[in-house]
């Protein structure tokens, strides 16, 4: 066959392909309906996580896993918009991996607001000026995040999903890498980068400031600068990706929570998050947390918090496998109950066990 007959067949099935886009856009829109009239979420992540897995399953390549799962993520993110007018918020500003994050679950049509805090993120869920919020809880290297810890003990949002994404930097510039004279970034990113710096850009001046994201958009304006940064920004300042993960060390990933007003339905692999606090005498924490080893039931982080009130009081997050709704869950938080002074449940959603999507 000839390149413009190969091309033609081509054609005829994007064709076909916009054809059955709009009518699964139909059908998304008549579920919209029907989630509003029942006052249910809009955002599913229970039901993303079903259709994610059939693909995986239904993918016969070439198309890589990787690639099917970013174009869904697009086609769920156009019906989400057209559902209703989604609103996310992040901690800002523009182009942060908190922003990829939701980036990376939303996709590129619904709209995102950047919040300068964590705690404006959490009030924009509360007073219902956002549909979702999205946080970063922790990083593999660098633990918790103890500002979205803190803001959990007096709020009413919900976790409803939780986001792993991998912190991947990259050289970003409009010049080409021997017309570089100066790197923006900010100190932590230089502190992950050194080695590859020293090796390929020896002697170039680093600037350091405030965030990635300034530095990318600093290098968009300068003709021989560049900047480290996530791929985002280099989307949203139009500036090319020069060489990709340039960190020393790889395997760095945070964890982002989702933030919204319920809790996601049970899909058979969740995770539950609580906090809790226990009477102030001997053996208190080990009481509670014996419930746990005797249950079967998975604990599979605990942090603990100064509870701000009194000193040398603390509060507890734990988060665990299963969803709250599971029997052996129920028992086992029932029996925690009877060991603390108070214990909320703040979410239970879909288990991402530390991959993407
Ligand atoms: O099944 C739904 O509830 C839908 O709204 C459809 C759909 C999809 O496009 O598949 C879109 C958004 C939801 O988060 C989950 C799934």
């Amino acid at each position: 066959m000839t390149l413009d007959q190969w091309r033609g067949k081509i054609d005829a099935i994007d064709a076909e392909l916009v054809r059955l886009l709009n009518e699964r856009t139909r059908i998304a829109l008549e579920i919209g309906k029907l989630k509003k009239e029942a006052g249910a979420e809009i955002y599913v992540p229970s039901r993303e996580r079903a259709v994610l897995q059939r693909l995986e399953e239904l993918n016969g390549g070439p198309l890589p896993a990787e690639s099917l799962r970013a174009i869904y993520r697009e086609i769920m993110s156009a019906s989400l918009a057209l559902e209703r007018d989604l609103k996310i918020a992040y901690l800002g500003p523009r182009a942060t991996f908190t922003h990829e994050a939701a980036r990376s679950r939303f996709g590129g049509s619904v709209e995102y607001v950047s919040c300068s805090t964590i705690g404006d993120v959490f009030s924009d869920v509360e007073n219902r000026n956002v549909d979702y919020g999205v946080v970063p809880i922790e990083n593999s290297t660098e633990g918790a995040v103890t500002h979205t810890l803190d803001r959990f003990v007096d709020t009413t949002v919900r976790i409803c999903a939780e986001i792993f994404l991998p912190i991947s930097l990259n050289l970003l510039s409009r010049a080409g890498r021997e017309s570089i004279a100066r790197v923006y970034s900010k100190e932590e990113a230089f502190g992950q980068c050194r080695r590859w710096l020293n090796e390929n850009l020896p002697g170039v001046e680093q600037i350091p400031v405030g965030s990635t994201a300034s530095a990318a958009e600093r290098a968009a304006r300068e003709e021989d600068s560049a900047a480290i940064a996530g791929w985002l920004a280099s989307d949203l300042y139009g500036i090319s990706v020069l060489e990709r993960n340039i960190q020393d060390v790889s395997g760095n990933v945070t964890r982002f929570l989702v933030l919204g007003r319920s809790f996601s339905a049970p899909t058979g692999k969740d995770k539950t998050s609580i906090l809790f606090s226990v009477k102030h005498k001997a053996g208190a924490l080990y009481d509670a947390l014996s419930v746990f080893s005797g249950s079967g039931v998975n604990m599979t982080r605990i942090e603990s918090r100064p509870n701000r009130t009194k000193a040398w009081e603390y509060n507890f997050f734990v988060d665990f496998e299963g969803h709250a709704e599971d029997e052996e869950a129920k028992r086992t938080l029932e029996k925690l109950s009877e060991h603390c002074l108070m214990l909320r449940v703040l979410g239970s959603y879909p288990n991402m066990g530390g991959t993407e999507s």
